[in-house]
């Protein structure tokens, strides 16, 4: 197993009021797969990705990713981790405005020690051709395809999509789905996807669903459909 967390807790507290965000998590998750977290809005999934990529820490429970436990990670060795291990992708892409195509994945792999070749990763998200272009030239998709590339580019096991799709229309979230699928295929990261389309869940080996800080669900996937067959 390559991630596993152990009463995963997370409370939230502003003011008086108190949120517990995650309650007592218990998940594993296999190496070289793609996983699906759904659940409503509020339930958890971006705090367990947040604990997961050692953007933030728990207030009780355990994670280990690839044998070692990250939660009792010193803070220098957590940055560490996030910037070695794990890939991020967000809903909104972000990018760096200011910096090409080109430069904004090189910014990303001037943070690994050993990064993958600029120009191999443009060219396996399709992007080679616009390396030259600046974020606002490109459309939602070619803009998701860029941060697909920054997070592929420092080589991690690990790749969390937060809502990859959340911004992009039917074709072009097809293309990212199907870009994600290659990605996991050809570097054999493992990759989660955070989404509110449940028919993604179909392209996954395996699907959990959070509701109120708890899991409601976890089921494999024996034989995923390929990316390009998911519909919705
Ligand atoms: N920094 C924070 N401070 C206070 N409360 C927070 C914070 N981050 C998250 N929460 C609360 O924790 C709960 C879980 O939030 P989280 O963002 O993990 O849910 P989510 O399932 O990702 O939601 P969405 O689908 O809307 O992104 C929510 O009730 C949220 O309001």
């Amino acid at each position: 197993m390559f991630i596993k967390t152990e009463d995963l807790t997370k409370v939230y507290k502003t003011g008086t009021a108190e949120v517990r965000a995650l309650d007592r998590v218990s998940l594993t998750f296999e190496k070289g797969k793609i996983y699906a977290v759904l659940g409503p809005s509020g339930s958890g999934k971006s705090t367990l990705f947040n604990l997961i990529g050692g953007i933030d820490r728990p207030d009780g429970g355990k994670i280990w990713v690839d044998g070692e436990e990250i939660s009792s990670y010193s803070p220098e060795k957590l940055t560490r981790y996030r910037r070695e291990k794990v890939g991020f992708v967000f809903q909104f892409y972000n990018l760096i405005n200011t910096l090409t195509v080109y430069e904004n994945v090189q910014a990303a792999a001037d943070l690994s020690a050993s990064p993958a070749d600029i120009k191999t990763v443009l060219e396996l998200v399709g992007m080679l051709e616009h390396k030259d272009k600046y974020p606002l030239e490109l459309s939602g998709g070619e803009a998701q395809r860029v941060a697909i590339a920054r997070a592929v580019v420092k080589k991690p096991p690990l790749i969390l999509c937060d809502e990859p799709t959340g911004a992009l229309d039917y074709q072009n979230a097809k293309k990212v789905l199907e870009l994600l699928e290659r990605v996991n295929k050809e570097t054999g990261a493992t990759v989660m996807i955070i989404t509110h389309n449940q028919a993604i869940a179909r392209m996954c080996h395996g699907v959990v669903t959070l509701r109120s800080g708890q899991v409601t669900g976890f089921s494999e996937n024996p034989a995923p459909i390929a990316a390009r067959e998911v519909e919705w």
